[in-house]
């Protein structure tokens, strides 16, 4: 169990990555910031300048939503120049920095009102062509009275609420584990049960196994692993993890999880409360979309579910937004109440940005408009406590609150407590986030696949790049002719990544990225492991000889922020603590071999609706005109076209080391190839093109958008994460003579590339490239030889 020193150490290291990253972050940010003058930060897509406020209103928590719009008077027209606001952006509007007249205007006026605040931060809230709506909250403006000037810019900046938060939850991780005589703890902070598992300070506390006739399924299609997870689920005391690979019904597993969770049964002696978290929106609306779907009626009525988010940020689907806290806010019979207040402080607010005007027909100054400031705080104050008050009584009725994990953090859920929290997609959340729902449950259910993407970690990419600079300049010192090639045998870095082989990843932990021979090894290990996703009962000594030994329990200080609780957890605790779903129902059983063998122990089974299809099945009968060239095109699960020795070399984008790659040769390969697929009768919208690389993007997407319009998807492998298709089709676009091969090495990165096809999955690569990429790739190559259509392109 962990010492007192291991737990300090623990946490001192969380601190210290969150800090690494925070900065990174800024350093980021703010080198753009200070580096770029007005007109060149919008070029860049960071500001938007010379702006007008067009309304101020009230949101809920009484936040003030500042409409912004590019005036008639300073601008020909509405539409804003291309820009990268986003809902959910951190942004500031402040006084509009140009020429001295309009700027000694905006000087003059924030002397006017020498108590009010006339800049703020905030979050972007929603944005169109011509109007962006800046949410703020008065109490982190510093001030109830915003006044702005009237002429301003709006400006991205680095998102430090994310990070103030995660430093707050470990400040109380701290505190709760070590309380002191000087380090003061609220009463409610206390340690339990749950907490003491996840940081070793308590072994697992035993399980009762629950037997199949103590439990109904409400779907009766539940296989036998999804089953076993479930009642993994509700017989763990403390915490349960649930390893989802590829199609295998993770989210599925996780409705069917809630429903007996607040069902009252055998085994669930009373309905629970519980908090359901996913690292993303998307991820969290995908839960809610299936919860809302489900059927109901006298018996068996609808759950009550409360999905916390701005509606803005969540998805435009009408159920989920009649289920935000905001919308059923405005549907309770108080409602009314907070409605008058509301209008009576938009109707000040207005006056007072001088859009309404005051009673003598300008706005208000000096000591009046002073008065006005002092009746908007009280009135805020009104409005935020009956609104408060609706707010409990909504989040008090819901069975089922659905957040992100940073918005589980908010002042919404402060005094909310659950039976049970859910973490779905847990391994791309870094572990800190997660902490934030945990303080608020007895029990901890995570759902994640610790095979595909961690999550983004800024610091982690800039130090691979740092130590990839300082490995490539001593080799253009000696080669200066490398240096200059724009081709193969590019000396420059990559840009997220590690090109040598011996340079792994920063982070050593297990099977994060490169693929050393101990990596592979260690996953076939596991795959003798008979305790690693084994069913209640009894278990044959043969097997137990075979088993690897559960690993000792050690709290071990993260390497780096891509080591997720999920991980640390199974890292921990093994097989005790979590359960695999084994049957897929995406991909046709050739093209889920290749990842089974490799990285799930070649647990993964297809599942028979699936095992089979191709895309043959999807586009019903051929021609007829015996075109055997059209038929195979179609049957073939796996295609390969491998470019060994067509000299098809990629190309540095850009002339700077941050440059991305792209490889023109194979951009056509996929044109062609696509061109097949439509013509044989599979729609644009079916297929799907991924790569590495955003400049083949890029390229791809200035070659096919004309062809095939918006429907066919081309993107990076990290946007497809989560996603399928009928049709992938993969280009790798590494193809040099010094064996460098970049990205390709991440393992996870390639098996969320080649898990993402349904019906087929056509790659395209130099194999003469790729293949020194390590064991992984090499397995991969020669698997692809041996069973995939392998295919020469003409040179
Ligand atoms: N027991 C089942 N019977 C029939 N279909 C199922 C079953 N379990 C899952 N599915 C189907 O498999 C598909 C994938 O399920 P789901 O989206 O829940 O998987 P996931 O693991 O969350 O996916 P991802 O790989 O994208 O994370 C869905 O179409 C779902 O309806």
């Amino acid at each position: 169990m962990s010492s007192e020193g291991e737990i300090k150490a623990f946490i001192a290291r969380q601190r210290q990555l969150l800090l690494r990253e925070r900065n990174a972050e800024i350093e980021r940010s703010s080198l753009l910031l200070s580096n770029c003058g007005p007109k060149l930060l919008e070029q860049k897509g960071l500001a938007l300048n010379g702006l007008g406020v067009a309304s101020v209103n009230i949101g809920l928590g009484g936040k003030t939503l500042v409409e912004l719009e590019r005036p008639s008077a300073y601008h020909v027209s509405p539409i804003f120049p291309p820009h990268t606001f986003r809902n959910g952006d951190i942004a500031r509007i402040e006084a509009n920095v140009s020429s001295g007249s309009t700027t000694k205007k905006a000087k003059k006026l924030a002397t006017d009102t020498t108590s009010v605040t006339n800049s703020a931060e905030g979050v972007v809230y929603k944005v169109s062509d011509t109007r962006i709506v800046i949410s703020i909250d008065p109490s982190d403006a510093g001030s109830d009275a915003l006044d702005l000037p009237e002429r301003c810019r709006v400006v991205k900046l680095a998102n430090s609420i994310t990070y103030d938060r995660m430093d707050k939850v470990i400040d109380r991780l701290e505190k709760t584990t070590a309380p002191s005589g000087d380090n003061k703890v609220p009463a409610d902070w206390k340690l339990t049960p749950l907490m003491e598992v996840l940081l070793a300070m308590k072994p697992l506390s035993q399980r009762t196994p629950i037997k199949d006739s103590d439990l109904t399924f409400f779907d009766p299609n539940l296989n036998e692993s999804q089953r076993e997870a479930i009642k993994f689920c509700l017989s763990s005391p403390e915490v349960a993890c649930i390893h989802g690979p590829p199609g295998t019904g993770k989210t599925h597993t996780l409705v069917e999880l809630i429903r007996q969770m607040t069902t009252q049964s055998t085994v669930t002696t009373k309905p629970l409360r519980l908090l359901v978290c996913g690292a993303s929106n998307l991820s969290v609306d995908n839960v809610l979309e299936r919860l809302l779907a489900l059927p109901s009626d006298k018996d068996k009525p609808a759950l009550k579910v409360t999905r916390i988010g701005h509606p803005a940020r969540v998805m435009a689907h009408q159920g989920i937004l009649d289920s935000t806290l905001e919308v059923k806010t405005t549907r309770t019979d108080q409602a009314a109440l907070v409605k008058d207040v509301k209008q009576e402080l938009e109707t000040i607010l207005g006056t007072l940005s001088g859009k309404v005007k005051g009673a003598k027909g300008k706005a208000p100054r000096g000591a009046e408009r002073r008065k006005m400031w002092d009746e908007v705080k009280a009135l805020r104050k009104e409005f935020r406590q009956r609104e408060g008050g609706i707010v409990t009584s909504v989040l008090s009725e819901s069975q089922v609150v659905l957040a992100t994990c940073h918005s589980a953090g908010g002042r919404q859920l402060r005094n909310q407590e659950f039976d049970v929290v859910i973490i779905d997609e847990a391994t791309q959340a870094m572990e800190a986030v997660c902490w934030i729902p945990v303080f608020k449950a007895k029990k901890l259910i995570l759902a994640g696949d610790p095979k595909q993407l961690p999550p983004t970690v800024l610091s982690l990419n800039q130090e691979r790049r740092m130590k990839e600079k300082a490995k490539a300049k001593p080799l253009a010192k000696g080669k200066p002719e490398a240096k200059q090639k724009n081709i193969a045998g590019k000396a420059d870095p990559e840009p997220e990544s590690s090109d040598k082989d011996e340079g792994g990843p920063l982070d050593s932990d297990r099977d994060t990225e490169g693929d050393t021979d101990k990596e592979l090894e260690d996953d076939n290990e596991e795959a003798g492991n008979p305790l690693s996703n084994e069913p209640e009962g009894p278990v044959s000594t043969s097997r137990i000889k075979n088993a690897r030994k559960e690993p000792k329990v050690e709290l071990v200080s993260p390497k780096s922020l891509e080591v997720t609780m999920f991980e640390r957890l199974e890292n921990m605790y093994g097989s005790r603590i979590k359960r695999m779903l084994a049957v897929q129902y995406r991909m046709h059983k050739q093209i889920c071999d290749f990842p089974s063998k490799t990285l799930y122990q070649s647990k993964l089974k297809s599942h028979p609706s699936v095992a089979d299809h191709t895309l043959q099945d999807l586009v019903g009968d051929l021609s007829g005109d015996g075109n055997n060239d059209e038929e195979e095109t179609l049957q073939h699960p796996v295609v390969f076209f491998d470019t060994s020795g067509c000299e098809y070399f990629e190309r540095l984008d850009g002339d700077t080391d941050e440059g991305s790659r792209c490889n023109e040769n194979e951009a056509t390969i996929v044109k062609n190839w696509v061109t097949k697929l439509v013509d044989v009768g599979v729609e644009p919208g079916q297929i799907a093109i991924i790569t590495p690389y955003q400049a083949q993007v890029t390229l791809l997407t200035s070659l096919l958008r004309p062809l095939y319009g918006s429907s066919l998807e081309i993107g990076t492998v990290d946007g497809m994460q989560g996603r399928e298709k009928e049709a992938v089709i993969i280009t790798l676009v590494r193809s040099n003579d010094k064996r460098e091969v970049g990205f390709l090495k991440e393992k996870r990165r390639m098996n969320v590339a080649m898990t993402r096809a349904r019906r087929h999955l056509c790659v395209i690569g130099d194999s003469s490239t790729v293949v020194h990429g390590g064991r992984y790739l090499k397995k991969w190559l020669e698997w692809l030889e041996s069973n995939a259509d392998v295919r020469f392109p003409e040179v």
